[in-house]
Order: structure tokens, then C-alpha cells, then sequence
């Protein structure tokens, strides 16, 4: 079992840093890595997913590679442009709402995303359900002008995502309303989205989102949750092993940390990621005293928790 903790090379979410731990098992090597403001009981279900990388190993692939898009931050146009140049993807998602900026912001950033990957790219864009109802339709009715794929989580509540889809032309995706969600179906129930995205640690592992894409009847976009080159091979292996694969995945996200863990990082090479397991290298990982005890003690009461829900 060990920790480690790496920087974002930009705030993402308001994440700066990116801690968690990595076990090896007889599958092969797992990661845990919850985000630091989550509670015990959210943490179990992405144990569960560590546990199934590290005993169970993954459904057989039906691809070899895996179609993904880059991650465009809330940054300036020129950042944008950068780092979708840089990425080699056809497809960009670019984050809008961010707290503290402007619909102006998210204009020029998309515009210029836009512009880096000429009408023939794919750009989509995930709000984190930063909108009002009024405020997505708004938006929408500006930002279409760049010819969006989707639009992800435009509002918080799934109600406000099925109110939004009925009053835009643009795709929407539910990703919080899935991954956080009591009944992940409700989606499916109030037409809420035509996108499903499923992230395998908030979830629950591999199967468990295979099981969702088969009971929520829409396309699946697998995204991460900017983990290490050991965490995104789980989403690789979910979109390896998804029966139709029609949109690009959201797993281009090591290059948003500043270091990995494996001398050879899952990043794209002309917008594809081979469908493999990684080995974590002992030298790359790193951790001080204070962190690692922190993850030790927290996976101790998860595992505690998860032991008394089975
Ligand atoms: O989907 C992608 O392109 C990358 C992953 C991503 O955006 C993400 C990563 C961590 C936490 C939340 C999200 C998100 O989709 O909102
Ligand atoms: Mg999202």
C-alpha cells in the first residue's frame, strides 16, 4: 500500500492537488483516491472499485484502443488553445460556469478551442451544474454559435437537467446526476439527458458502471476523476469493454498533473489510449510522513464502513 500525492499543473474544480493510494493484488495494481472533501460513507464505493482493479480484474475488452478528448480547464483562450493543440484529440471538453468568471470567459475560451480544432473537431462543454435553468438556456443559446457535441451537467438537479433539455437544440449530459445520485435511473425516468457519463470510482468499479450503461439506455462517455495512469486504466478498461462506443472518453487527464506514477503515462497518441494495465514505479511515488498516515487512517474507517454495509 502506498500513498501518493502529486500537483495539478492548473486548479481544477478547485482541486490544486491530487492525493490517494495504490495496492497491488492478484488482478494487478488498484488506485484509491477520493477527493479530499469527501466523507467516509462516499469514499466506499470507490474502494470498491480499488478492490475489484486489484482481485477481480475487468470484463474482457471488446477494443483495443479507447477514442478520448482533451480537458480544456477554466483557463484563458490562449491556454486553451495550447492545450488542445498539444493533446493531438479531435475532440475538446471545455469546463464553463466556473466560479467567478464571466459568460465572456467561457465565449472566448470555447471560441478559441473551436478555432485550435477547426470545424471538424468536436467541442463539448461541462458546466458542474453551475447554471439555473434560465441561466443554461441562455448560455447555450450563445456558446451554440461554436457548434457544441453536448453539454455536460448544466444545472445541479436532475429536474433542472430534463427542464434545460426541453428548451435546447444541444445534447445534454448527466454526469453528477449519475455518479452522485441516490437513483443514478432517475435519468432515464425524467428524459433528463441523451449522454450518460460514468466515472468507474464514484461508482463503484467497472461492472457496476457496466451495469448502470445497460439499465440507463443511452450512450456512455467514461470520463476520470483525474486519477493516475493506474486509476485511468479502470476507465479505460470500461470503455474497452462497453458493448458501442459511439463518443470520445474523458480520460486524457494525466497530463493535468504535474507527475505520474508509471514511467509510461496512459496519454493519447493521436487522440487514442491503448486499452492496458499499468505498474505503478515505487521511485515515482511519493508521499510525506504527515500524508500518507492521513490515507492510512482514512482507508482504515472506509474499509470499516465498507465491511459493515456487506
Ligand atoms: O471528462 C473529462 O474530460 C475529464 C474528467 C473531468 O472533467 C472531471 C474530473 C474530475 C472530477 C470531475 C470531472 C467532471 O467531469 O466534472
Ligand atoms: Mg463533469
Amino acid at each position: 500500500m502506498i500513498t501518493y500525492s502529486i500537483g495539478m499543473r492548473t486548479r481544477f474544480r478547485g482541486i490544486t492537488v491530487r492525493e490517494g493510494m495504490l495496492f497491488e493484488g492478484p488482478a494487478g495494481w488498484a488506485e484509491w483516491s477520493p477527493f479530499l472533501d469527501y466523507d467516509d460513507v462516499t469514499c466506499v464505493a470507490w474502494l470498491r472499485a480499488a478492490r475489484e482493479a486489484a482481485f477481480d480484474g475487468w470484463p474482457a475488452a471488446v477494443r483495443s484502443v479507447v477514442p478520448v478528448n482533451c480537458t480544456v480547464p477554466a483557463v484563458g483562450p490562449e491556454a486553451a488553445r495550447e492545450i488542445v493543440v498539444k493533446s493531438g484529440c479531435r475532440t475538446a471538453k471545455v469546463k464553463v460556469a466556473e466560479p467567478g468568471q464571466r459568460l465572456a470567459d467561457d465565449m472566448a475560451r470555447v471560441e478559441a478551442v473551436r478555432d485550435a480544432l477547426g470545424p471538424s473537431g468536436r467541442v463539448r462543454i461541462d458546466a458542474n451544474g453551475a447554471w439555473s435553468v434560465d441561466e443554461a438556456v441562455a448560455a447555450l443559446k450563445e456558446l451554440g454559435r461554436f457548434d457544441l457535441e453536448y453539454v455536460e451537467q448544466p444545472c445541479a438537479s436532475v429536474e433542472d437537467l430534463a427542464a434545460v433539455r426541453r428548451r435546447t437544440d444541444v445534447l445534454v449530459a448527466a454526469d453528477e446526476s449519475i455518479r452522485r445520485a441516490e437513483d443514478p435511473l432517475r435519468v432515464r425516468e425524467l428524459e433528463a439527458a441523451d449522454i450518460a457519463v460514468l466515472k468507474v470510482q464514484p461508482i463503484g468499479g467497472v461492472r457496476a458502471c457496466l451495469e448502470i450503461a445497460e439499465r440507463i439506455g443511452l450512450p456512455v462517455v467514461v470520463s476520470s476523476a483525474l486519477e493516475t495512469s493506474v486509476g485511468i486504466a479502470a476507465g479505460v478498461a470500461l470503455a474497452a469493454a462497453l458493448p458501442e462506443l459511439p463518443y470520445a472518453c474523458g480520460l486524457a487527464t494525466v497530463s493535468l498533473l504535474q507527475a505520474d506514477v508509471v514511467t509510461e503515462p496512459l496519454v493519447p497518441v493521436d487522440g487514442l489510449l491503448p486499452v492496458k494495465r499499468v505498474v505503478p514505479d515505487p521511485s515515482l511515488v511519493h508521499a510525506d510522513a504527515a500524508t500518507t498516515a492521513v490515507w492510512e487512517a482514512r482507508l482504515d474507517r472506509v474499509d470499516e464502513l465498507k465491511g459493515s454495509a456487506e
